[in-house]
């Protein structure tokens, strides 16, 4: 089985964007082996803060957030990241070109009950035209050079894009490195499988609504086949679910809280999860606009996701041509 640095040579990916990459994977292999060690590592449960986004941090939150920002910005290679677990931009090595955006600890509510939970990141350029700080991030996720996720499941895989295609990673404990287990990911078009927080359904838009009914109305309804359901309350694990064997995940917009009507982070889940789905041949969608077009305006941002296998993705946005919205679905 092939290391992860000789096959990112072979696809001529520039060596200190592979320095960073790698630089990354070390901080994973750091949190994978905290998060298998348990209680034993004394890093359970949650601290006392709140990030900016006025969600609890889990104590393994702030530590992978720490782990990957430092390690990132000894290495000299990275310019500024930006983190869900950072309230700015944190800036590195002015001469540096390389920008990282992560979620350093994605599901992380699965902590505490021993569920899977993953490290999302993309990997962007400074840009050419002067900018500083937020401003250095607010490139769309066609500018992506690199993204993917590590999944601290069974087993802990890297699951990762250069643009060339999706490939898996899985890290051999032996050896202490991510050894090539899939060589391309394909999405099947098709599928009888859908991920969505059922109990956010009276607070969806009418198209949303509909296009649910009409999956829960089976074989005796308009589809004309029976679905599944499936939701593990974390992007990285639901996402890899439909990368896997085919399906349609969705966070979508919602009149729950009026302040928050979209949960997932643009820039560094919903961007980095559209780039891997569209190089694996599925389809990525606000309901309204293709993700990877997006132009952010904060870190921050808050987005409505669509994501899967391409014909079923595509069914779901027919519902929302057909219910015209005027409300944004990105804030
Ligand atoms: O609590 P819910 O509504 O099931 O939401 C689950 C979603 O929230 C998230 O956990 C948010 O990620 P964080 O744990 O990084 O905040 C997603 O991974 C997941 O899709
Ligand atoms: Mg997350
Ligand atoms: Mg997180």
């Amino acid at each position: 089985m092939q290391r992860l640095i000789p096959v990112l040579n072979s696809d001529h990916v520039p060596l200190h964007l592979i320095s960073v990459i790698n630089t990354l994977l070390t901080a994973a292999k750091e949190i994978s082996h905290r998060l298998h060690q348990g209680s034993l590592a004394g890093t359970l449960g949650s601290t006392l803060d709140a990030n900016i986004q006025g969600e609890v941090q889990k104590k393994l939150d702030v530590v992978s957030n720490q782990l990957i920002k430092n390690m990132l910005l000894e290495t000299g290679l990275v310019h500024a990241v930006a983190s869900e677990e950072e309230d700015d931009v944190v800036m590195g090595n002015p001469d540096a070109k390389y920008l990282v955006a992560y979620d350093p600890l994605d599901g992380s509510s699965n902590i505490d009950i021993n569920g899977a939970v993953g490290t999302i990141f993309t990997i962007l350029e400074k840009p050419d035209h002067p900018a500083e700080g937020t401003e250095l991030f607010l490139q769309t996720g066609d500018e992506q050079l690199a993204a993917g996720y590590i999944l601290y499941g069974p087993s802990t895989l890297l699951v990762m894009t250069t643009g060339r295609g999706v490939r898996v990673f899985t890290l051999d404990h032996t050896v202490g490195e991510f050894l090539l287990t899939v060589d391309k990911i394909t999405i099947p078009q098709d599928t009888q499988e859908f991920g969505i927080n059922m109990s956010n359904q009276r607070f969806w838009l009418p198209p949303m609504q509909q296009y649910i009914a009409d999956l829960l109305a089976g074989s005796t309804g308009p589809r004309k086949k029976d679905f599944n359901m499936r939701w593990n309350a974390a992007m990285v694990s639901d996402v890899h679910r439909i990368l896997t064997r085919s399906g349609i995940f969705s966070y979508p917009m919602d009149y729950k809280d009026p302040k928050k009507p979209c949960k997932l982070r643009l820039l560094y889940e919903a961007m980095p999860m559209s780039f891997l789905m569209e190089q694996a041949g599925g389809r990525s969608s606000t309901g309204y606009e293709r993700i990877m077009s997006i132009q952010p305006t904060h870190i921050h941002q808050r987005v409505s996701v669509i994501m899967g296998s391409r014909n079923e993705v595509d069914t779901c946005l027919g519902y929302f041509k057909q219910h015209p919205c005027t409300r944004p679905d990105s804030i």
